[in-house]
Formats: C-alpha cells, sequence, structure tokens
C-alpha cells in the first residue's frame, strides 16, 4: 500500500512522509499537507464536482471515527474506493491522539470561528491551521461543499447515534442533508441556533459548506471499538466518495428525531454545581420544575421547557464554556424543502 495512505501511523508517529506525493495504480493523487493532514484528488476526468472534508480527532480520544476514517484513506491508497470527489482528511488533534486524552491543554472544538486569537497554546496553533487548511480546500468557486466533523461521546447516550447541525442567521437548513444523515445511520439530529465555536461550525459558517458534528457512540481507547456500530455510516460515506449514492428524493424523515437547543448552560465559576447523576445518559429527559443547576451569584438552572432533555452535561469544563445543553423537540417548520 502507498506510505500516504498510512496517515494515521504518520500521524500517531509524528512523521513526516519522504515523499508528500503519491498515485494509486489508478491514477488518484495523495497529497501530503501537514501533520494529520491529506488530501485526495480524483483520477483525470473522474471528478464529480464535491469537495468533501472529513475529519475526526478533533478530541484525542474519540478514536472510533479516527479508526473509520483510517480504514476508508487506506483502502483509496489501495484503489479499492475509487473517488469522485476530492477529499480533505483531517486528524484534528495529533498530540492528544498520542496520549489517548480529550485535549492537551485546551478543547480544541471551543477555538473555531477566530476564538483562537483570543488564545495560546497547541491546541490554539491547530485551530488556527486547521481552519487555514479547510479555507485552502474549500476554495474553488461552484463545487458543493460537504463537511463530516466525527467524534464520540463521553458518556451512553439514549439516541446512540445522532448529528448537530450548525446555524448561520438567514441560511436555512437542508432536508436533502437531513434525508443523507437519516439515511447514513443518524437517528436524530439537533438543529442549532445561534452561532458556535465549533469546527463544524466553522466550515458552515465561514466557508458555506453543509456542516455537520457527528456523534457516533461512546469514546473509547484505539482497538476497543467494537461497541461502535459505523457501518451505515461507513457504507454512505463511500458511496459519496464514488458518487454511487442513492437517490434521496423519496427518502422519508417521519423517523428522524429533531431537537432544537432551549438553552445552554454555562458554567460561569467554580461554584457550579450540575445536578445530575455522573453516569446520566445523553438525551435524558428532564422534568418541568426541575433545578438542574446552580452557580455563583444565585444563578439556578431550572426546567422550564415541555420535553426537555440533557445532552453534553460536563461540569469540569472550564469557566465560560457550555456544560451542557438543554434541548427540545423540534419540527422540520423553516426547513429547506428542496431535494434533487
Ligand atoms: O460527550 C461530550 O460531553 C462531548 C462530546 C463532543 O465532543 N461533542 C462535541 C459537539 C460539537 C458541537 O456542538 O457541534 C463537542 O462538545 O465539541
Ligand atoms: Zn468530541
Amino acid at each position: 500500500m502507498l506510505a500516504l495512505g498510512k496517515l494515521l501511523e504518520l500521524t500517531l508517529a509524528g512523521r513526516e512522509p519522504a515523499q508528500k506525493i503519491q498515485l494509486t495504480a489508478d491514477g488518484v493523487r495523495l497529497r501530503w499537507l501537514s501533520e494529520g493532514a491529506l488530501e485526495v484528488t480524483p483520477a483525470q476526468g473522474q471528478d464529480d464536482g464535491l469537495d468533501l472534508l472529513l475529519s475526526a480527532g478533533i478530541h484525542g480520544n474519540e478514536t472510533a471515527p479516527i479508526e473509520l476514517l483510517d480504514r476508508l484513506l487506506q483502502s483509496i491508497a489501495r484503489a479499492e474506493i475509487k473517488p469522485r470527489a476530492r477529499i480533505l482528511f483531517l486528524f484534528g488533534n495529533p498530540g492528544a491522539m498520542r496520549t489517548g486524552a480529550r485535549f492537551v491543554e485546551e478543547d480544541l472544538n471551543r477555538l473555531f470561528n477566530g476564538r483562537h486569537e483570543s488564545s495560546s497554546g497547541p491546541e490554539a496553533l491547530r485551530a488556527c491551521e486547521l481552519e487555514h487548511l479547510a479555507q485552502a480546500f474549500f476554495n474553488a468557486p461552484d463545487r458543493t461543499r460537504l463537511h463530516y466533523d466525527l467524534h464520540t461521546a463521553i458518556r451512553g447516550s439514549k439516541i446512540e447515534q445522532f448529528a448537530l447541525y450548525p446555524y448561520k442567521e438567514g441560511r436555512v437548513h437542508s432536508r436533502r442533508e437531513l434525508a443523507r444523515l437519516h439515511a447514513a445511520g443518524m437517528a436524530a439530529v439537533l438543529l442549532q441556533n445561534k452561532p458556535s465555536i465549533v469546527f463544524s461550525a466553522y466550515t458552515y459558517d465561514q466557508l458555506g459548506a453543509e456542516a455537520f458534528t457527528l456523534e457516533l457512540g461512546k469514546a473509547r481507547p484505539f482497538g476497543q471499538n467494537a461497541g461502535v456500530n459505523v457501518e451505515r455510516l461507513e457504507r454512505r460515506l463511500k458511496q459519496i466518495i464514488e458518487s454511487t449514492e442513492p437517490s434521496l428524493a423519496d427518502a422519508s424523515l417521519e423517523d428522524l428525531q429533531l431537537f432544537s437547543v432551549a438553552r445552554e448552560v454555562i458554567k460561569h465559576s467554580e461554584a457550579f454545581i450540575l445536578h445530575l447523576p455522573a453516569d446520566v445518559e445523553n438525551f435524558s429527559e428532564l422534568s418541568k420544575g426541575y433545578l438542574l443547576a446552580e452557580d455563583a451569584g444565585n444563578t439556578r438552572w431550572t426546567i422550564e421547557e415541555k420535553g426537555a432533555r440533557i445532552i453534553f452535561p460536563n461540569p469540569k469544563v472550564k469557566n465560560g464554556l457550555r456544560a451542557g445543553m438543554i434541548i427540545e423537540p423540534a419540527t422540520l417548520k423553516g426547513i429547506d424543502q428542496s431535494v434533487e
């Protein structure tokens, strides 16, 4: 297999490849760009007009998505998958991947959309680099731009696989992309309703990509991901890459669960207390009147929403960051209904 097909191995070893460009037996070009970053260009005459950014390892301990991207890239390097899309593979946080930690100094996924400028350290530098890599990749006009940022979660979840769809004022969420996510195995989508500082929000907001954070199960170390079933996503990604994806025109969204963010719970001080058991699962229901959290200055988070649920509860985050999200059921109202 081509050496560049072993991007994961190179990244974990902190090695730079001697040869930066290689061609597969089919004439597909692999180009190493930087640590954990590799661009795939279809063989001549094969490009179908899609620019696909696939990222994983933004959190270094979320290994199932890293292994998934590794399998896809190796299959491309062996000429088993024949790409008709340009692809940018990104392993987000190599330093954290090497130590099996979520991050080295700070959460990389809170440093996009310019937030890295008011920080320093390895993650701030990397966020800046990832923004530039994504920007350069999504540079060509008149092409379709799609970004999946793949994650696994700290805790178990009542809904195992789901997507988070970023928000930009004046831009409508796409029914077609929801159908595609559903076909890829996502049982739910959380529609954001304000701008954010995560990677997918950057590519959605600044680079015009359809972009999503995908949550695929519970985070485990390398080699221990048998419990994370990514078969449907992997199949769909191969189809997207090879331009053999079945039409989404008749796809039903009936059993795709939609949610929107009711409130983000921001931790403001070390006095912050979250009134949930440590092993609470994502999407656990919260009843009206429940006192969810307390913080300094008599701040209280009491549930007012009907059908409220909690996701990503984490009282250990730094002050100023999201310590959980209260979400509520949403409908397809306001979704772009067009499906080609
Ligand atoms: O399990 C958790 O608490 C966090 C899982 C995770 O890393 N989720 C992403 C979601 C990104 C988004 O809001 O689109 C994150 O928190 O960075
Ligand atoms: Zn993550």
